[in-house]
């Protein structure tokens, strides 16, 4: 029996692409070119670490802690579990504690965000996010990785702030800018792999599903 296919979830990196409003422009530029005469075709990058599907390190928010260098491999691969939140509004600790999150856990948050192709929109303010106490609720449930479908787990104020130091402080690594349109509900196999940017508090990443086989509908 061959296994599911791989599903990709993170979104294309491009010029135009939409970003975190502060961040600096993307550019994906073609420096040398075959066809111009070059020995080989050349791209150069210039974005934020925090770019389209992406990691936050402990020391995005919080000084002095752990960079991407010390991302432990655990926390981004091994079995994960997408929840659909379909409520709209924030993410509350009830819509959580309801689904049974268990020590250890890798979840990943499909919310209304993926309603909407998100990556391929302008900024939306009112985009989903986890509430303070949903955070703070993850934080003691210790899991192992917390990743959402949109450019910040925490809401665009004040308290999205806050949501970051609760999960970042209880040691759980982020995943952002996913793009969870194509995947339902379920338990699949994470492989989530950071660029290993040198003391940074974020880095762009490749992020892929694949259904476990355990989930209904995997098996063909
Ligand atoms: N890219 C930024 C540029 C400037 C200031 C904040 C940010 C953030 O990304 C914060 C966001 N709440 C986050 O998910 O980390």
């Amino acid at each position: 029996m061959e296994p599911a296919d791989w599903i990709d979830i993170s979104v294309p990196i491009h010029d135009a692409m939409l970003r975190w409003p502060g961040d600096p422009a993307v550019q994906v530029q073609r420096t040398h070119t075959i066809e111009h005469g070059d020995e080989v075709n050349l791209t150069q990058l210039s974005m934020s670490a925090h770019t389209g599907t992406h990691m936050d390190a402990p020391l995005h928010y919080l000084p002095g802690t752990a960079s991407m260098d010390a991302l432990p491999f655990t926390a981004i691969i091994g079995p994960a579990r997408v929840l659909t939140v379909a409520a709209p509004g924030p993410i509350s600790q009830h819509m959580l504690e309801s689904a049974g999150i268990q020590v250890g856990e890798r979840v990943l948050l499909k919310t209304r965000n993926s309603d909407h192709s998100w990556s391929k929109r302008a900024f939306n303010p009112r985009f989903t996010a986890l509430s303070l106490e949903a955070a703070r609720w993850l934080a003691r449930q210790r899991i192992r990785l917390l990743g959402i479908d949109y450019l910040s787990v925490g809401p665009g104020n004040e308290e999205g702030a806050e949501v970051h130091r609760a999960l970042l402080g209880a040691g759980i690594w982020i995943i952002e800018g996913l793009d969870l349109s194509a995947v339902k509900s379920g338990p699949y196999e994470l492989i989530c792999l950071p660029l290993r940017l040198a003391g940074a508090e974020g880095a762009p990443a490749r992020a892929l599903l694949r259904p476990l086989a355990t989930q209904e509908g995997a098996e063909r």
